[in-house]
């Protein structure tokens, strides 16, 4: 097989999100169900956070100005967060008790925390005076009014939620949810929970893919196991067609006797690119079912669940509306063995990263890179990334990883 027939898996990257355009339809969503979803437009603050200066600590707010060589202050008033300080007049020599989060009255331009000063019945003595200023959030300080806090595009993420509702922002415009079909094709699957007869596997696939696409919150339909029957194939496909933005199929997407999934897309619609030069994950398929986008993910395990998240979920992201995409976060680290590789396909090793005792990044590679052993996933925290053109790594060199996430430090006593 000639690899020139194969694109790229930035190539790939780029083909999926030139051909498929992002949602228009935008809804309204109350902020607390908002977590995951897509901004639509713009958001400006519409007060200043905080709305007036606030105290920073518990403590006494003092009048700036001449004060006896002992810094007492006479207290003449207590304020609460949440009280109208509007009618409070300090003045030189005058201190208010006050507690976080009150408003700086007139007169006061600073606050003292209270462990720095000696109270007595109606007095306050204050250990060495705060400067101008101190202690005190002044009004806008963290956000001003008409400021944009939040960009069309964005995910939204828990602080999202949170700076909202401090905005008194109860509902936003976000873009509609994706419908997203999913199927597994194989004469040989079962449900998890069935018995199995000989010859047969259960549909894991499924659940992994569905569990990659959690986070991005789509409505998911679940097809369940398809036969590898074209016309079998052809029926899904249509119904697929007739209720979701994209399709995704794993398995039967090859060059064998029942790998029926890339005619069966050609049948119904067209197909937009087969294979990509990756390890794992070479025979991915991407098309056009009418306005279903069809991605083909290949039925080895590793396969499905490397291709779902390097290609099916960026398209996914591009479709939601999702800008500002972060690219994956690629580290430096000493290779801990010599990694065999024939130039051809980007290849994602699974691998252990962890720091050495000098906070040094250390990466191994796991015995056992087929692409059906799903042990080596569970037990990596990293992929060791191999460009496409590599003739294999040696050891105790740098090479580029791909920690799976940013909690992801291995511990040995993991598994
Ligand atoms: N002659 C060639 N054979 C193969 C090639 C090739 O280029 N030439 N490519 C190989 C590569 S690479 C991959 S990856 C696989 C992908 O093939 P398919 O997408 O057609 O997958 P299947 O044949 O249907 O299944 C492969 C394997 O995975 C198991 N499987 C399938 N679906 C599931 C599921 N939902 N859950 C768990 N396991 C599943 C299936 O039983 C097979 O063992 O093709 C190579 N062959
Ligand atoms: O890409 Mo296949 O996924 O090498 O086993």
């Amino acid at each position: 097989m000639a690899s020139e027939q194969w694109l790229s898996l930035p190539d790939a990257r780029r083909a999926l999100l030139q051909q498929a355009r992002p949602v228009a339809e935008v809804q309204n969503c109350p902020v607390v169900h908002a977590l995951g979803r897509i901004v639509a437009e713009n958001i400006y603050a519409p007060i200043n956070v905080p709305p007036l200066a606030v105290s920073a600590m518990d403590g006494y707010a003092l009048a700036p100005g001449a004060v006896n060589p002992t810094n007492t202050f006479e207290i003449v008033v207590t304020i609460l967060a949440g009280q109208d300080v509007s009618t409070i007049q300090l003045k030189p020599g005058q201190a208010a008790r006050i507690m976080t989060g009150a408003g700086i009255p007139d007169g006061a331009d600073r606050v003292v925390m209270q462990e720095n000063t000696t109270q007595s019945a109606n007095t306050v003595q204050v250990g060495p005076l705060p400067g101008p200023g101190e202690n005190i959030r002044a009004k806008g300080n963290d956000i001003a009014c008409n400021e944009q806090v939040v960009s069309a595009g964005v995910r939204l993420k828990p602080a999202h939620l949170m700076l909202l509702s401090s905005l008194g922002i109860a509902h936003i415009r976000v873009y509609r949810k994706l419908n997203v079909a999913l199927l597994a094709t194989g004469d040989e699957l079962r449900y998890p929970g069935d018995s199995l007869s000989p010859g047969q596997i259960y549909n894991s696939n499924s659940v992994g893919i569905a569990a990659l696409l959690q986070p991005y919150d789509v409505n998911l339909i679940d097809l369940g196991i398809v036969a590898d029957k074209p016309e079998a194939l052809k029926q899904i496909f249509k119904d697929a067609m007739a209720c979701a933005d994209i399709l995704i199929s794993s398995g039967g997407v090859s060059v064998g006797e029942a790998d029926h999934v890339k005619s069966v897309l050609q049948n119904l619609g067209r197909v937009g690119f087969w294979k990509v030069a990756m390890k794992p994950g070479k025979p991915f398929a991407f098309g056009h079912l009418d306005t279903c986008l069809f991605c083909g993910v290949p039925g080895n395990p590793v396969s499905a669940y490397v291709t779902t998240e390097q290609l099916v979920v960026p398209l996914i992201q591009h479709i939601q509306g999702e800008q500002h995409l972060p690219e994956p976060l690629i580290i430096e680290a000493t290779l801990t063995a010599e990694v065999r590789h024939r130039p051809g396909r980007a290849e994602f090793v699974r691998a252990q990263l962890a720091q050495d005792a000098h906070g040094r990044w250390q990466v191994a590679p796991l015995p056992k890179q087929s692409s059906g052993v799903m042990t080596t996933v569970t037990r990596a925290n990293a992929y060791l990334l191999v460009p496409a053109d590599s003739h294999g790594l040696a050891c105790n060199t740098l090479v580029s990883v791909q920690p799976f996430d940013l909690h992801s430090n291995w511990s040995p006593s993991a598994s």
